[in-house]
């Protein structure tokens, strides 16, 4: 049996870093808004037991990728049998705050839930997901969701489905080195999500990140021109919507050479669950 599948992008609408758990990580409100735009997995179920990534990463050696150690989790939480041969078309940036190995990974558990008849539900998914990062549970459920904690506790918000430039500005951005830099705010005061709908809010690791990454602060500056954009997750993409395809698709064509990225919709359902569930 065979199933591919759309890993898709996330942007974060807002990020409020509110305090930190005894563990060190950091206690965050966001919205995760997901994209139409991702990566897409190719999936074949094998009659022995191995998990096989055939497309390679780069700096990732396979054990290490995302999508192995969710095939692998998922092995070892069934017990099943079967293993995997799985082709990934990469076209999200790495490191970009828009969550592809994440997704990437989520996507693994969903696919392999169906393909192994594994029968776990959502909950159970998601636990096993939240075991390799903190975004894979809003992927596993796949709804545009609003998130507390430290991302795990997620509540469905249905967003008006606009368009977004994404710009990649070239560089990358480590997580790691925005969380632990002695300038992040960390006790924003927390906000409802109705006040965020009325009002938005921004991101607080863009000071710092803007401070580190002088690329990130031009290409904030460059889309800034056209609407308001802002950072998504720690960086290093930027985002801005537009109301239309069209207008979102000019800014796009005149970018600086020297960006990448996309123009994408936002949806309310993950696409990957859109397709599951016409099987
Ligand atoms: C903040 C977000 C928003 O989407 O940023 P992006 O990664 O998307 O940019 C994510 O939740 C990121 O989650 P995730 O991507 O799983 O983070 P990891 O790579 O595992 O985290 C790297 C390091 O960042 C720190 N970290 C991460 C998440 C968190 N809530 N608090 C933290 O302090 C920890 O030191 C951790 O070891
Ligand atoms: N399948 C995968 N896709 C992307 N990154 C992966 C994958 N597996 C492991 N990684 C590692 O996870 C890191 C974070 O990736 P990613 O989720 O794309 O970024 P972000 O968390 O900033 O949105 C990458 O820099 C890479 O080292």
């Amino acid at each position: 049996m065979t199933l591919s599948l759309l890993a898709p992008a996330k942007l974060n609408l807002c990020l409020k870093i509110t305090g930190r758990r005894d563990d060190g990580y950091h206690l965050l409100q966001s919205l995760f808004q997901l994209l139409d735009a991702g990566d897409t997995l190719h999936f074949a179920v094998r009659n022995d037991a191995r998990i096989v990534l055939h497309t390679p990463f780069d700096g990732v050696p396979s054990e290490d990728n995302l999508i192995v150690r969710a095939a692998t989790a998922l092995q070892r939480a069934s017990d099943s049998k079967l293993g995997v041969d799985i082709h990934c078309d990469k076209r999200l940036p790495m490191g970009g705050g828009i969550g592809g190995g994440s997704s990437n990974a989520a996507t693994t558990l969903l696919a392999l839930n169906k393909l192994w008849q594994t029968g776990f539900n959502d909950d159970e998914l998601s636990a096993i997901g939240l075991d390799l990062g903190a975004d894979v549970p809003v992927f596993v459920r796949g709804r545009t969701a609003w998130a507390e904690g430290v991302g795990e506790e997620l509540t469905p918000v249905e967003m008006p489905e606009e368009w977004f430039v994404v710009i990649h500005p070239g560089v990358s951005v480590s997580t790691r080195e925005i969380f632990s830099h002695q300038e992040l705010t960390r006790n924003s005061r927390p906000i409802r999500i109705a006040a965020f709908l009325e009002q938005g809010a921004g991101n607080d690791c863009e000071n710092v990140v803007k401070s580190l990454y002088p690329e990130v602060k031009n290409a904030l500056d460059w889309l800034n021109q056209f609407a308001p954009a802002q950072l998504t997750g720690t960086g290093s993409c930027l985002f801005a919507r537009f109301a239309d395809e069209a207008s979102a698709r000019d800014v796009f064509s005149s970018r600086p050479a020297s960006y990448s990225g996309f123009v994408a919709r936002g949806v309310n359902v993950s696409p990957s669950h859109t397709a599951l569930n016409q099987i």
